[in-house]
């Protein structure tokens, strides 16, 4: 029950109004049905009392106790429907908060995380419970906190018959208690055991269903196989939960017997105190009530609890991602990112290992690169190209050496003063189901309102031709996931990709195999405005095309995670080493010599 609290913290941070009149009125409607019981026994009594005198007719006071009856039916009836209504709003108020406090710490964690596979089980946990569980948690609390008033009030009532009537009750209804604790928690180590199947079962329903994968899963008649590892996965969860339902029941069932043996032990008991006169045919109707309500209501409390126990141990999964700590983090007291920079970008034998590999993928690298200059990466597939400009972004924190910008070191600057001086182009970049505006302005947020630079920035990447062919030029929903959506080609959506990159008015600028996929013509054009496009910039350009590799002012080689070579294109010729072996491979399948 640990995270009760928490939770509690947290739904008042969402909704203090809110939860104040939920709690308040659930009080004050839980006390209303012990006080229509009293009513009906005050008229039971009176009933009696009219019967045994003479007149035998309505007295002012018997009237006035069942417009009593009815005042307190009609208040009980406001109530409820007014506490169902706060509740809704309470519970919207409270899902949204949830969800966009799970959001916000996803948007912090590392992509190291993402990376892992435990990680996306406790994201994966964390999502199921996030949705439902603190709202279930919370409207039961509300429910509980209304029964034990009520509670309260009943036994006030009963206490007046005998303490041993008390008795009676609480053992009818402890074995309910221990059944619903055994078999809750039971339920959720299952579940939570599942969690790895689980996801597996949710990749193939979405590789079933994502637009991404509907060719390939036709063309190589993968759907069958996949929609019978689902079912698969599927009827065993259905299974193993039949299982345990089947077993609940009967132990259910067994101690609701017992329940019925305390209600009636107890009746007879009263029954025989009416008959002896020691008590009114009022109280015994008003016992009747007042202890089948109470014994309906310590089962539903014990049982409430059981199943807080029970969310307690989903909510405390959405607890668990929350309490991840982000390892790449921005520094308590950053400094400011220089600008201009003076004396550019280090990197001081650098060591880096992915989290959970047991190589690391770069070794040593020593680099120095002055502002403004242009540096092309080469390499074979794997090299290690990728992962520098991943350092350098912080996206991944080195595990030795130094990365410096004008001799501070990286982890020195907040993240987001790095970030927003870095223009980048992943060869996976994001291809957001958005119009095309937004897929441009996203590369620099704060101006993407400002067409005239989105129009720049297309300009600058050769997408405008693109652009102009759409109906709704740069209005128009690109991917096919919303309506209206058009889809555009690979080298075309590169290019999108690429004015992405050409948004900002960041120092630095990173493109990952900009013209893997555009044709030769377009870039060809990009060859052309290179120079002028990346003017200031320090540019660091990963690609296999030499032509693209040309532009640059010195490459640097990668092998194995090492730099082998660094030059320019003609001092690497000269030296006939790796680039030149590579670059004159690339020539002859070109030329068709060799
Ligand atoms: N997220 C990761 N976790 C673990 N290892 C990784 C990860 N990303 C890359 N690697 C490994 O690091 C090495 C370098 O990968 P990297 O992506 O930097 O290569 P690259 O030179 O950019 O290759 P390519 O030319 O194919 O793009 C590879 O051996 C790869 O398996």
């Amino acid at each position: 029950m640990g995270n009760t609290p928490r939770l509690i913290r947290l739904v008042w941070s969402a909704a203090p109004v809110w939860l104040s009149l939920s709690v308040g009125l659930t009080l004050v409607s839980s006390l209303v049905p012990v006080a229509q019981l009293y009513v009906g026994k005050l008229i039971v009594d009176q009933v009696v009392a009219i019967l045994a005198s003479e007149t035998a007719d309505f007295t002012p006071y018997l009237t006035l106790l069942v417009v009593a009856g009815f005042g307190l039916l009609l208040l009980r009836e406001m109530l409820g429907q007014f506490n169902t209504f706060v509740n809704r709003v309470l519970s919207d108020q409270f899902l949204l908060h949830a969800n966009v406090q799970l959001l916000q710490q996803a948007m912090r964690l590392d992509l190291a995380h993402y990376e892992s596979s435990e990680f996306h089980d406790v994201l994966d946990r964390a999502q199921q419970s996030g949705s439902n569980y603190p709202v279930r948690v919370v409207e039961l609390l509300s429910r509980l906190l209304g029964s034990i008033t009520r509670l309260i009030g009943l036994l006030t009532l009963l206490l007046r018959f005998s303490p041993s009537v008390m008795g009676l009750l609480l053992v009818s209804v402890l074995p309910t208690f221990w059944v619903g604790i055994r078999y809750s928690s039971r339920r959720f180590w299952m579940n939570r055991r599942q969690t790895p199947s689980r996801r597996l079962a949710d990749y193939f329903y979405k590789v079933l269903t994502d637009p991404k994968y509907v060719k390939e899963v036709r063309l190589f008649n993968l759907g069958t196989h996949m929609v019978e590892q689902y079912r698969t996965i599927r009827q065993e969860f259905n299974e193993e939960s039949r299982r345990l339902a089947q077993r609940q029941s009967l132990a259910q069932l067994s101690i609701e017997l017992l329940g019925g043996i305390g209600f009636y032990g107890a009746y007879g008991l009263v029954l025989w105190q009416t008959i002896r006169g020691l008590v009114t045919l009022g109280d015994l109707t008003l016992y009747a009530g007042a202890f089948q309500q109470a014994q309906g209501l310590i089962e539903s409390i014990l049982i409430s609890l059981a199943t807080l126990y029970e969310y307690n141990l989903y909510v405390s999964q959405y607890f668990e991602l929350l309490d991840i700590a982000p390892q790449v983090t921005s520094p308590s007291r950053p400094k400011p990112f220089p600008q201009p920079m003076r004396q550019g970008l280090r990197f001081q034998d650098v060591y880096f290992t992915y989290p959970g590999a047991d190589q690391p993928t770069l070794k040593g690298i020593d680099l120095t690169v002055a502002p403004g200059e242009c540096i092309a990466l080469v390499g074979l597939n794997g090299s290690g190209k990728t992962t520098l400009l991943k350092l350098l972004t912080r996206l991944y924190d080195i595990n030795q050496g130094k990365i410096v910008i004008d001799n501070v070191p990286l982890q020195q600057f907040s993240l987001r003063d790095l970030r927003s001086q870095i223009g980048i182009m992943f060869q996976d970049f994001a291809r957001y189901a958005l119009n095309v505006q937004d897929n441009i302005g996203f590369g620099n947020l704060p101006q993407r309102q400002d067409i005239d630079l989105v129009v720049q920035a297309a300009e600058g990447a050769g997408a405008t031709a693109v652009i102009d062919e759409l109906e709704q030029g740069y209005q128009t929903i690109l991917g096919k996931m919303f309506s209206g959506g058009v889809d555009l080609s690979g080298g075309q959506w590169q290019k999108i990709g690429l004015a992405r990159a050409f948004m900002t008015d960041a120092q630095i600028l990173i493109l990952d195999e900009p013209t893997a996929a555009v044709d030769a013509i377009a870039e060809h054009d990009l060859f052309q405005r290179f120079r002028q496009l990346t003017q200031g910039k320090m540019t660091f350009l990963v690609s296999h095309r030499f032509s693209t590799v040309r532009m640059a002012d010195r490459i640097v080689v990668l092998e194995q995670g090492k730099i082998t070579e660094v030059g320019t294109h003609d001092q690497l010729m000269v030296q006939q080493g790796r680039y030149a072996e590579m670059f004159e491979l690339q020539a002859e399948s070109y030329l068709g010599h060799g």
